[in-house]
């Protein structure tokens, strides 16, 4: 909506040009007076003559003084408007987007209130004053052409020989302003004073090779000013002597002399801050393109949604990394149920903290959709999300401001007894009322009167201030001692009890109790997922399991899933193997049910030793193959067989067996499991195969 107003200040162009008319042509009063002073006041005597040239020049100079004051009013209208009517596009704007906006309307205002833009409107004009000394003498548009091209010669000579590195500086700047940042925050970082001083030595290396790039150049810059001033004297002396040459010999009068030499000068300093002024011209009217394009965002037709009542899926999460590195989420799906508390475990680095952004909405997943309730997490305006969704990061900061505002959001107009209530829910209501300024304590002015301990439970009450419907949460107890931890997890569980549906990242197992699921993450994948109990007999026992829809489109997954188990190089063949004799359980599982049937089927991967896995199947199905399994065992146990002659199911029965140390089918209570072992091939114990 602001980018059409904005889009509409080109209306403002014809007004303003006209006034700069005015301004500009006001520029010739003065030599104009002088001329007709020297030329019919002085020779004559005619004091009347002065007296109507005076009230005439006055006059011009006051309505000069009037149009220049509106002009400059209707600049500095414009850049406050400016900056008034995108207040509203900066806020709706996407976080990756936003400072590049706030940079343009920042140049843009600055060109208005700052006179660059002024200076653009007397570009045009700049003919009109080479017309009037063409009229004057000829000779004196040539000089006009001469001094103007050698101050544009000054300036890109400048240019060249001292801005070259302008741009190189510029960001050693930036590097040294951030060195200075960091050796400040240094010491409670790493908490290691020579860590501090090797910062300071940074810093140091920082500043000398721009004051090294600076005193290269410095020569060139104080030459490229002294030339110009030079230029704006030379271009007095200069417009003078022409006259008086051309007054000599009778093709000027003294009055035209002082007149051209004035235009002269006038018509150079234009030229001199055009030329000066262009490249910031070009980057207004780049700045005003962009600000005056259409912005479709979501956010600006997003609706908000009332309510969500707890369920929360996701199905294909990938986060690529790029560069060929393997994704940092890698097919993920998984669906909640309104009040479950899911618990995220798995090693440093898996994508933890990856998915709980996905989940949250903290950081959009590029593939797949996160759905809250029946609605897409993407399309979530910010006030449904900063309503129903809480999220409590890894090392949660509180900021400049007192602890209500903390725990608030910074929230406008807002009730004591819900920042009360949400510290109470969080457990640090005690700990806050005991502060000698309570809730009104300053974190700005008092930045160590909570630990990090307390800092990370008052986070917690920000994030649950909303009383969200989802709570998202980063290792919330990393910090926390035992009595901190119990804490925290009485805190959870009320919020269970008021049906909040609950993620989150556990590395400590204290939480654990409050998990109805767990999910392992690994290289992000779902290396396990499923009620807490058999998760963790499953983890404990060394098994891995994968849930994946019975259909043809899965088998990759799973024989990805299979090979990502092993991580040493040297087992690769044994990987390949393992590989294959999933494959054939998956491909007895689609053989066994019927083509309509959409189902599922759990795969369950371990380590029997060092050098024999076992692949399990698992459906939620009954199975014939048990019945059939006899028939093929007895085939197999003949010297010669054909297995061309079997049935496709028992040609599959008949290959697993063959591949692996054992093969085991159970059917029980509407569930099957087919159950294979298998050698590495360097370690493999018996040289067939067991049933
Ligand atoms: N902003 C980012 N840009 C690029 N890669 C990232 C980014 N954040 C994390 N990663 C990478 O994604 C992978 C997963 O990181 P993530 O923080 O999700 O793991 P985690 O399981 O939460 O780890 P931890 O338990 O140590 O917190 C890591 O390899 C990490 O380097």
């Amino acid at each position: 909506m602001p980018n059409a107003a904005i889009g509409q200040l080109r209306r403002l162009i014809v007004p303003l040009f006209c006034l700069s008319l005015i301004t500009n042509l006001a520029i010739l009063v003065n030599p104009i007076f002088m001329m007709q002073v020297l030329d019919r006041v002085v020779p004559t005597g005619n004091l009347n003559t002065l007296a109507m040239l005076l009230i005439v020049g006055v006059g011009a100079l006051a309505l000069q003084a009037s149009v220049e004051f509106i002009r400059d009013l209707c600049f500095q209208r414009a850049a406050l408007w400016i900056e008034q009517s995108t207040i509203p596009a900066v806020m709706n704007t996407p976080a990756e987007e936003r400072q590049s906006l706030i940079a343009d309307r920042t140049v843009l205002t600055e060109a208005l209130a700052g006179g660059t833009c002024a200076t653009a409107l007397t570009l045009p004009w700049i003919p009109l004053f080479l017309l009037v000394l063409w009229i004057i003498h000829p000779l004196f548009l040539l000089l006009a052409l001469a001094l103007t091209t050698f101050a544009a010669v000054i300036k890109f000579a400048g240019e060249s020989l001292a801005g070259g590195n302008a741009q190189a500086r510029s960001s050693l700047r930036q590097e040294e302003v951030e060195t200075l940042r960091d050796a400040d925050d240094v010491v409670c970082g790493s908490g290691m004073p020579a860590v501090f001083r090797n910062f300071w030595e940074r810093w140091a290396t920082l500043s000398n090779s721009r004051i090294h790039s600076l005193g290269e150049t410095l020569a060139a810059s104080v030459a490229t000013t002294a030339s110009a001033g030079f230029l704006r004297g030379v271009t007095q002396l200069l417009g003078l002597s022409l006259g008086a040459a051309l007054v000599v010999s009778a093709e000027l009068t003294a009055g035209g002399m002082i007149a051209a030499s004035l235009i002269l000068a006038r018509t150079v300093a234009n030229a001199e801050m055009a030329v000066k002024a262009w490249p910031e011209l070009r980057a207004v009217r780049t700045a005003f393109d962009r600000l005056s394009l259409p912005r479709d965002h979501q956010s600006d037709i997003r609706t908000e949604i009332a309510e969500l009542d707890g369920r929360l899926s996701c199905s294909g999460l990938i986060f690529p990394r790029g560069g060929g590195a393997p994704p940092r989420l890698d097919r993920v799906s998984f669906k909640l149920t309104p009040g479950q508390c899911l618990a995220i475990v798995g090693p440093s680095g898996g994508g933890k903290t990856t998915l709980l952004e996905a989940l949250s909405g903290v950081a959009h997943c590029p593939i797949g959709s996160v759905l809250l309730d029946e609605t897409d997490i993407k399309t979530l305006p910010i006030e449904s999300l900063g309503k129903h969704v809480g999220y409590l990061p890894q090392q949660a900061k509180l900021f400049r401001g007192t602890l209500a505002e903390n725990i608030s959001g910074f929230a406008v107009n807002v009730d004591g007894k819900r920042v009360v209530a949400a510290a109470k829910t969080a457990g640090v209501h005690g700990l806050i009322s005991a502060l000698p300024e309570s809730y009104d304590t300053d974190i700005g002015a008092h930045p160590h009167v909570l630990s990090a301990g307390q800092k990370q439970r008052v986070a917690l009450a920000r994030a649950i201030f909303s009383q969200p419907r989802y709570l998202f949460l980063d290792e919330p107890n990393a910090l926390l001692d035992a009595a901190g931890e119990r804490q925290l997890c009485a805190a959870l569980a009320r919020l269970k009890g008021l049906e909040t549906t609950i993620v989150m990242n556990i590395h400590r197992s204290g939480l654990m109790g409050l998990a109805d699921q767990v999910l392992a993450l690994e290289k992000g994948r779902i290396a396990d997922i499923g009620p807490r109990n058999e998760v963790l007999e499953r983890m404990n026992s060394g098994h891995r399991r994968i849930e994946l829809p019975l259909a043809k489109t899965a088998l990759q997954d799973l024989t990805d899933w299979v090979g990502a188990q092993f991580t040493r190089s040297s087992d690769a063949e044994f990987a390949r193997k393992a590989e294959v004799l999933a494959r054939e359980l998956f491909n007895l599982a689609l053989l066994e049910k019927d083509a309509d049937d959409v189902c599922a089927a759990s795969f369950q991967f371990r380590f029997l030793s060092d050098a024999t896995c076992e692949v399990s199947l698992i459906q939620d199905a009954p199975t014939q193959a048990r019945s059939k399994m006899k028939g093929v065992t007895k085939l197999l146990s003949r010297s010669e067989f054909d297995l061309a002659q079997l049935a496709e199911d028992e040609a599959a029965m008949a290959t697993i067996s063959q591949m692996s140390d054992t093969f085991d089918i159970q059917s029980q209570d509407g569930t099957s499991v087919f159950r294979a072992a298998l050698s590495g091939p360097k370690r493999r114990v018996n040289g067939g195969a067991s049933h």
